[in-house]
């Protein structure tokens, strides 16, 4: 078990003590002065009452460091805790099975992350996202306790019920069925959950085995939980709590047994939802970290979803050959992506998450061509980072310096990066502002401003267009819309 680290302070005899055990390998075992891996497990062993476990080092690995405390030493636990120690186990002599007995679980966690991740096809390797695995697949193998996930919309939380499913021996061999509360009808005293008999209702020409009966013996995943009407919240309570359901038009109830999953992007507690259930569905709560604090699976993620779109692209292999969890081996025949790409997709907050991502690696895969990076013009022009005009930068007049009685020529405007398309506006803006326009009206209407004065300076719409990043058709019908007769706008101090 070559792959456990022993920070200080350790002794050599404790450190002897350690390679023995097979706790770490002598030539690791001083963590002073040595980097440690992230990600890496490690053991502080504290011997000397006086010394304390250098905080940092324990908010570097947070959740990864077990603390052991020599017999006669004893710290705060509670304070090793909040700076990040995983756990404070108390030593009895020569007894390491409480240090040996945690390195192991993490080793086994470590595994299973490794395994079931690249089996459900789950990218990402950020500190963030391999924290909220391992949590996730310790309570899905080590307890049986509903899950509650939460996470906005996009963030992996059907991927992540997956998981759950995949890593819980007793339910991995039956089914996983997935409920989209979103789509429950009330009227139909949902039939979607507890099925119906034939002639229940209008329209119930043979019998339906809803979703409890399915998910028997495997796995619930309740998709949108705080959509679920008022009504059915109090149905699926005394499922939860007694395991049993009756169909729609029933006479006898029936017994079901499955692991709940919850998933939601509401806070339910401030939402309406009855806290008796609320408190029955968070048995244990997991938020999955939005891709916005995950900045390093943005590339991976992104070159996985372009691969995938590869044309020709053989889907049956592509299953057959699963994506690492760090997406290696998977991206090997996506484009690279250039360094501007790159940053404006590290730069850019994801409100829509890797759904969001997913959906932008299609529409660049279209207008990428050939087998050279990813470029900014690959980008379709919505999804370009928004580039402003800077305000130029006024210098007070010198006191002695006479009045001004005619607007003064304001001067050239500044742009903080000089991408073609901002050249462009900057001349746009340039022949703007000596046409006359104000600067509050070249502010608040910068774009039709600049769609005039493109048209101005020539080339027609076509140039103008491209100058723009709008397609043709769009200008045509801009330019039209400001051909037709404005109301007055008295403030306005552009003429036309
Ligand atoms: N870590 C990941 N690796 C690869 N693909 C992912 C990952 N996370 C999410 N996806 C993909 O992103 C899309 C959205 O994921 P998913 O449906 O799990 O999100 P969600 O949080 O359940 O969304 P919603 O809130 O809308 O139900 C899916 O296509 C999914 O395959």
């Amino acid at each position: 078990m070559a792959w456990f680290r022993v920070a200080a302070p350790c002794g050599p005899a404790t450190r002897a003590r350690l390679t023995a055990a097979g706790l770490c390998d002598a030539d690791a075992a001083d963590a002073d002065g040595r980097p440690v891996a992230p990600d890496e497990p490690g053991v502080v062993l504290l011997t000397d009452p006086q010394a304390a476990p250098d905080p940092a080092r324990l908010a570097e690995r947070p959740g990864r460091v077990l603390v052991a405390l020599a017999p006669g030493v004893d710290v705060d636990p509670w304070s090793l805790l909040a700076c990040g120690a995983a756990d404070v186990v108390h030593l009895a002599g020569d007894d390491l099975r409480p240090v040996l007995d945690r390195l192991r679980r993490w080793q086994d966690v470590d595994e299973l992350v490794r395994a079931e991740a690249r089996r459900a096809g789950a990218i990402g390797s950020s500190s963030a996202w391999r924290l909220f695995l391992r949590d996730l697949v310790e309570v899905a193998r080590w307890s049986t306790a509903p899950v509650l996930l939460l996470g906005e919309t996009g963030v992996g939380k059907e991927v992540a019920a997956h998981i759950v499913h995949r890593v819980d021996l007793r339910r991995r061999e039956h089914e996983l069925v997935l409920l989209d509360c979103t789509t429950v009808v009330p009227t139909l005293s949902g039939s979607e959950f507890f099925g119906h008999e034939k002639g229940a209702f209008t329209g119930a020409t043979t019998a339906h085995e809803g979703a409890f009966a399915r998910a028997d013996g495997g796995t619930l995943l309740l998709d949108e939980v705080g959509e679920l009407p008022a009504s059915l919240q109090a149905a699926l309570l005394r499922v939860v709590q007694e395991g049993t359901y009756q169909t729609v038009g029933g006479t006898r109830r029936r017994r079901t047994d499955f692991r709940l999953v919850a998933a939601t992007h509401r806070d339910l507690r401030a939402d309406g939802f009855r806290a008796d259930l609320y408190h029955r569905l968070a048995a244990t709560t997991l938020r999955v970290p939005p891709l916005r604090e995950r900045a390093d699976d943005v590339l991976p993620l992104f070159r996985h979803f372009l691969a995938e779109q590869r044309p020709g692209r053989d889907a049956a292999a592509a299953a057959r050959r699963r994506p690492s969890v760090e997406a290696g081996d998977d991206v090997a025949d996506a484009p690279e992506v250039s360094r501007e790409v790159a940053d404006a997709l590290r730069g850019h907050d994801w409100p829509g998450n890797v759904r969001e991502l997913r959906q932008l690696a299609a529409r660049v895969a279209a207008r990428h061509v050939g087998d050279g990076p990813v470029t900014p013009g690959d980008l379709p022009p919505e999804d370009r980072p928004v580039r402003t005009v800077t305000a130029p930068h006024v210098t007070a007049p010198p006191v002695t310096a006479p009045p001004v009685t005619a607007p003064v020529a304001p001067p050239p405007t500044a742009l903080t990066a000089r991408t073609p398309w901002e050249s462009g506006l900057e001349s746009a803006v340039r022949g703007a502002l000596s046409a006359g326009v104000g600067l509050q009206e070249l502010k608040a209407r910068t774009a039709d401003v600049a769609t005039r004065v493109a048209l101005d300076v020539g080339g027609g719409t076509v140039a103008a267009a491209r100058l723009l990043g709008v397609s043709r058709r769009a200008l045509d019908y801009r330019a039209a819309a400001q051909a037709r007769p404005q109301p007055t706008d008295p403030s306005s101090d552009a003429s036309s």
